[in-house]
């Protein structure tokens, strides 16, 4: 059975991303989206679910620091969970002062809680699960979780299918050591870093590898190297996977560039086949490298 460790605790939106990546599998809880993944890197777990992006709030800035600090990992799966809240309290309770849950999840319905709850102050959880573990402990009033949370906490609902953005959806990563990857299937995700010296142009320069590839971007964001001030890290998401030539062939530009780390390349969820531009096809860039290959041996012009 495979060791998975996941964003806990019990009762986090993550707890049911890893349920649905990795079925009857070992779970077990890290307080924080840094100790699941260190989990991993020593060996603990095989693997660890952490999220990623919300479609309303944007990345979890723990997890892609996460990633790029440390002993590499790699991606090998992603699932996408519609997410909608629970807002849960003590059994009977009394007057709700303050409202706890994770920073992704209260911005995602401040609009809710404006209109419901206005006299509450919300505070920052590490989780919506320990949100919910607070109210148990009487640190607050309610808190803001997963509809799962309910099943693993003596608490009752005082409001349920809440979000006030009714689509709203977060995406899972499973990452393991670096090792064999997931078999290409045509609809594949690829994801890196890339730190690149700060000068006119550095990030242009590295999409347009991908551009005059016609290689799809499905993400890009920037976060700080933290060592100097201005200084980036682009965490790229493209279509994709590095095992076709065409993204071998960007794959080693880019690295050419910048100082990169493999992400992982794995299938997408939406299970989305990539875009493919005329001429830009895996069977044009291996027919180019057999045309050179043949120039070399003197067998073509
Ligand atoms: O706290 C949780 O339940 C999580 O799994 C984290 C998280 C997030 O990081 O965005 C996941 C989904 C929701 O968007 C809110 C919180």
């Amino acid at each position: 059975m495979l060791r998975i460790a996941y964003f806990g605790p019990q009762g986090t939106f993550t707890e049911q991303a890893a349920r649905a990546l990795a079925p009857g599998e070992d779970l077990t809880p890290y307080e924080t989206v840094r100790l699941a993944l260190q989990a991993v890197r020593d060996g603990a777990a095989d693997a660890a679910c952490v999220p990623i992006e919300n479609s309303v709030e944007g990345v979890v800035p723990a997890t892609l620091d996460g990633l790029s600090d440390g002993d590499p990992l790699v991606a090998t799966a992603e699932t996408i969970l519609p997410i909608h809240f629970s807002v849960l309290k003590r059994p009977g309770g009394g007057e709700i002062r303050t409202v706890a849950s994770h920073p992704h999840a209260l911005a995602q319905v401040r609009e809710w809680l404006e209109a419901n709850l206005p006299d509450a102050t919300p505070v920052a959880s590490s989780s919506t699960a320990a949100a919910a573990v607070g109210v148990v402990e009487g640190d607050f009033d309610a808190a803001v979780s997963a509809p799962v949370a309910i099943e693993h906490y003596p608490l009752e609902e005082l409001a349920t299918g809440v979000a006030d953005v009714c689509d709203a959806q977060t995406r899972f990563l499973m990452v393991r050591r670096p090792g064999e990857l997931p078999a290409p299937t045509g609809a594949d995700r690829t994801s890196i870093v890339a730190a690149a010296v700060n000068r006119t142009g550095t990030l242009s320069d590295l999409l347009v590898e991908l551009a005059v590839r016609g290689i799809n971007l499905t993400r890009i964001d920037a976060r700080p190297t933290r060592s100097n001030f201005g200084e980036y890290r682009f965490f790229i998401d493209f279509e994709g996977h590095v095992a076709e030539p065409r993204i071998v062939d960007a794959m080693a530009a880019l690295r050419r560039r910048s100082h990169l780390r493999f992400l992982g390349s794995y299938p997408r969820a939406d299970e989305v086949a990539a875009t493919i531009e005329d001429g830009a096809g895996n069977q044009d860039f291996l027919d180019a490298q057999a045309w050179v290959d043949a120039v070399l041996k003197g067998e073509g012009a």
